[in-house]
């Protein structure tokens, strides 16, 4: 009988601090050997470039949402991880867990679901628990406009109630009382960049599949999966090879703002800004954005500008040309 291998599932509606979650993750000293699996929703994966701790193993998956398209993905890359581990004579990955970042547009039921359809997943792995991230600022609309972002509570054995530095004590404990309302089980810890003790959301073995079939009854029928993703929500990337004047940047993204603030749920990418040795990383959620200076460029870098875009009803070619006029002009 083989030890079965803890998954955490991490989960969270777009923007909540999942990624900053993940490097809190491989970064802490617990000696533990984490196999990451980071899924994004756009073309380009922009997490796993910005994933530190070299020392683990990410598998990437892109170009869909992991609930949907690329769940088959999932179900490979858990076989070959099995594999992997369980073939003595050339063991290529170690690990002791699993991590998986869902895209902040998965539903969570589908994902877990995976760990008990397939009889060789069930003996190898077993799920530890469902982590959701909530965005203290954004959450209240998000739950309002995203059945995601409900589901991913619903769903959920630990909240982290992430970002309290950016509202008010109230709002908190109104936020607190409505999450507690949806899923009254749950175990909820207040955070700020998901700063949380690992002792609290790993190896605690919290996942109760009983309470999931509660919030929904069908969910272990291995064709249950109705998840329609709202077409007007779409995702695209922006991309420039010339380096990018930071000035006109900003006045970018300030119209940005001021234009599209309510549609534009998350974008984020690192950017070659002209004069710059190191990356800039560039965030944003709805309103809200930072860019902040990171790592140096390599020389084995691609030196590019790259922005994944995720929101309703844009126009690309319009964000596109904006893009293009920031190029610095000898
Ligand atoms: N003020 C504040 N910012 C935070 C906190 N946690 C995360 N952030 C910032 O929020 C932004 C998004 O964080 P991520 O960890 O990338 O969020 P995510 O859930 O992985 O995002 P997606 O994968 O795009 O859905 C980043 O700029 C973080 O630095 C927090 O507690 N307070």
């Amino acid at each position: 009988m083989i030890k079965q291998v803890p998954v955490t599932v991490i989960t969270g509606f777009l923007g909540a601090g999942k990624t900053t979650l993940l490097n809190h993750l491989l970064t802490a000293d617990h000696g533990k050997k984490i196999a990451v699996i980071v899924n994004e929703f756009g073309e380009v994966g922009i997490d796993n470039q910005l994933v530190v701790g070299a020392e683990e193993e990410i598998f990437e998956m892109n170009n869909g949402c992991i609930c949907c398209t690329v769940r088959g993905d999932l179900i490979r890359i858990l076989t070959d991880l099995m594999k992997a581990k369980l073939n003595p004579l050339e063991p290529k990955v170690d690990f002791d867990r699993i991590v998986i970042e869902t895209t902040g547009l998965a539903e969570p039921a589908p994902v877990i679901q995976t760990f008990f359809v397939d009889e060789a997943m069930t003996r190898f792995y077993q799920i530890d628990s469902v982590v959701t991230v909530v965005d203290a600022k954004h959450a209240n609309q998000q739950l309002d406009q995203a059945h995601e972002a409900q589901e991913q509570v619903a769903f959920a054995d630990i909240i982290l109630l992430n970002k309290v530095d950016l509202v008010s004590a109230e709002e908190v404990n109104g936020l607190e009382k409505r999450l507690r309302h949806m899923n009254p089980s749950v175990k909820m810890f207040k955070t700020e960049n998901s700063k949380i003790e690992l002792d609290k959301i790993l190896d605690i073995h919290t996942f109760d599949l009983d309470k999931k079939l509660e919030v929904d009854p069908d969910f272990l029928t291995d064709d249950h999966h109705d998840h329609e993703h709202d077409d007007q929500v779409t995702s695209f990337v922006l991309r420039e090879e010339r380096p990018l004047n930071l000035d006109k940047l900003e006045k970018m993204v300030t119209h940005w703002i001021n234009d599209y603030g309510t549609e534009m749920y998350r974008y984020k990418g690192i950017l070659n800004i002209k004069g710059m040795t190191e990356r800039v990383v560039f965030q944003g959620i709805h309103m809200l954005f930072a860019s902040t200076v990171d790592r140096e460029w390599t020389d084995t870098d691609t030196k590019l500008s790259e922005i994944v875009v995720i929101g309703k009803n844009l126009d690309q070619r319009h964000f596109q040309t904006q893009f293009a006029e920031c190029v610095e002009i000898d």
